[in-house]
This record gives structure tokens, sequence and C-alpha cells, in this order.
């Protein structure tokens, strides 16, 4: 079933470059952070549980921010982070193996590792806590299929992270044995962001799977959005990274790991980046 065409140019060229790269060489033993745990914590101390992103650009971010990635991994788990994602894919999001690792260093929260893995020796290249696996990049040829890779990965101690973006992704999901589920609002063939994905691919996961809503979440209003559509995690890359703005991501982290607690959305009434100044603090 593949369906090669669809995906849009810009993802056509990280995906062949992805496919080129090679492996890490050794093979890696991890002893895993555990992200569900991480999400339940937050959960009994009232945050909104966040993934935070350290991704410096990315095809559809203007401009770039060349921070140290362990100070801004600092800063967002200063803010409330519950999680942190590190790009590692080097020609279009401007990431690297390196500075997951040294994040992973500073940081005692767990760590996705966010890349494009589409054969097992790509595992190797890092440690992390999480890696996540794209469904729908791994119907290609040159490709490994999902259930080889997720056992894989969880045969060197990586808790998996699979990424779909519809009802049959979430399915093919679940027949590998994914255990912790994203739907990315980002369509990969338009690049377009629509928070709807979310709301309209969640009812198909089952309670027991850790949910992640992906992309797109720009504002507060949204984050609860996401909560509201069943979100168990929110993962959030560009409105905390703001590479245009150049703002403070630890406040930026802050506002989204405090969206939905009354006090705060009173306390930040100028909060939104956007404009979108509205929050429907009475939705929890
Ligand atoms: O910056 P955003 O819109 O908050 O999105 C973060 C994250 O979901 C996005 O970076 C992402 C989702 N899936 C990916 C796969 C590869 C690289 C990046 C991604």
């Amino acid at each position: 079933m593949s369906t090669g065409d669809e995906i849009a140019p810009k993802v056509r060229s990280i995906l062949d470059a992805a496919r080129e790269r090679s492996g890490g060489g050794e093979r890696v033993t991890v002893d895993a952070r555990s992200l569900p745990a991480a999400v339940e914590r937050a959960e009994a101390d009232g945050r909104v549980p966040v993934i935070a992103e350290v991704k410096p650009t990315s095809p559809t971010t203007e401009g770039e921010r060349d921070d140290d990635p362990v100070e801004l991994a600092e800063s967002m788990v200063a803010g409330g982070a519950t999680a942190l994602s590190v790009l590692t894919e080097p020609e279009h999001f401007g990431g690297s193996t390196d500075a997951l690792e040294r994040v992973r260093a500073a940081v005692d929260v767990p760590v996705l590792r966010k890349d494009f893995v589409v054969r097992e020796a790509q595992l190797d290249a890092v440690e992390a806590d999480v890696v996540l696996l794209i469904v729908r990049f791994l119907d290609e040829e040159g490709t490994d299929d999902l259930a080889t890779l997720l056992e894989a990965a969880r045969d060197r101690g990586f808790q998996v992270l699979v990424e779909t973006h519809t009802a049959a992704e979430v399915e093919r999901a679940l027949d590998a044995g994914a255990e912790i589920v994203g739907v990315n609002n980002r369509d990969l063939a338009e690049l377009e962001v629509d928070l709807e994905t979310f709301e309209d691919v969640a009812p198909e996961v089952p309670e027991n799977v850790t949910l992640i809503a992906e992309s797109g979440i720009t504002t507060r209003n949204d984050a609860v959005r996401m909560r509201g559509a069943g979100a168990d995690a929110l993962l959030i890359g560009s409105a905390i990274m703001d590479a245009a703005g150049g703002g403070d991501v630890e406040s930026n982290t802050r506002r989204f790991a405090t969206a939905g607690a009354d006090a705060e959305v009173a306390d930040h009434p100028t909060d939104e980046p956007t404009g979108d100044a509205v929050t429907r603090e009475d939705d929890e």
C-alpha cells in the first residue's frame, strides 16, 4: 500500500536522506525512564503533561534557534515539562545525536529521540528513553516494517512512540503492539496542521494506550482542546521554541503546562503569542 507520491516533496527529501543514513555501530542497551509514569506524575501534581521539543528549525519553521540544546532543555524542565523531545535529524531540523546525548545527561525526565528511523541499525545511533516510529514511512521500499522495528527497539530497552495520522494507521500501530500512540495533526502530504485530526482519530485509541497529541498546538486553548479530546500528553515544539521570536522557553513551556489551571489563566491574560487571548478555563 505504498502511497509515496502523496508525500510532500520536502518530506520526500527528508525520507531520502533518512534512508541513506547509517546506523550507530554498536548495539545500544537502554535503561529507559518511563514516559507513562512521568505522565501520571504530572497529572498527579496538576500539571498538563507536556513533551517539550528541542527543535532548532524545521521545513515549516521560519528562522533557526542556535541556543545550546542543554540550556533549552533545562529551561523546559524548569517550566514544568513532563518529558522532552530532541530532534536528531541533522539536515532539515538542525538536530544531532550529540545534542540528545547531552540533554539526556543533563535532565532526569524521559527524552524522546525525534528522527526518521526506518531501519533497525539506525536505532543504535544514540541512547534515548523513547524512540519515534512513523507508521506512514514504514510501508516504503528500503524500510523495515513497523512490527519488526518496534520489537527491535524494545529489545534494546527503548519505549516506542508510534506516530499516526489516520484511523487506519492507528489500527496498524495497535496491530503491531504499540503502547504509546501519537496522532500527528500535521499532514505529511500538504504539511498543513489541523487539530481536528486528533479529535477524529483519538476515539480509535483504547484507554490503556498512552495517547499523545502532536503538532500545531499553539495556544493554551489548543492545549485545552486536545486534552478535552483525550490527549494524555501534548507534544509541543514550535510554540515553545519560538524560533522567529526567540522568546523565553521556560515561560513558553509553563504557559502550556498550566493550561486549564484557572488561577494561572487569570494570572496571564496576555499570554497568547498569536493574539488568540481567549481561554477556556471553564472547560477544566
Ligand atoms: O512544532 P509543533 O507544531 O509543535 O510540532 C512538534 C512535533 O509534533 C513535530 O515536530 C513532529 C511531529 N512528528 C514529527 C516527525 C519528525 C519530525 C518532527 C515531528
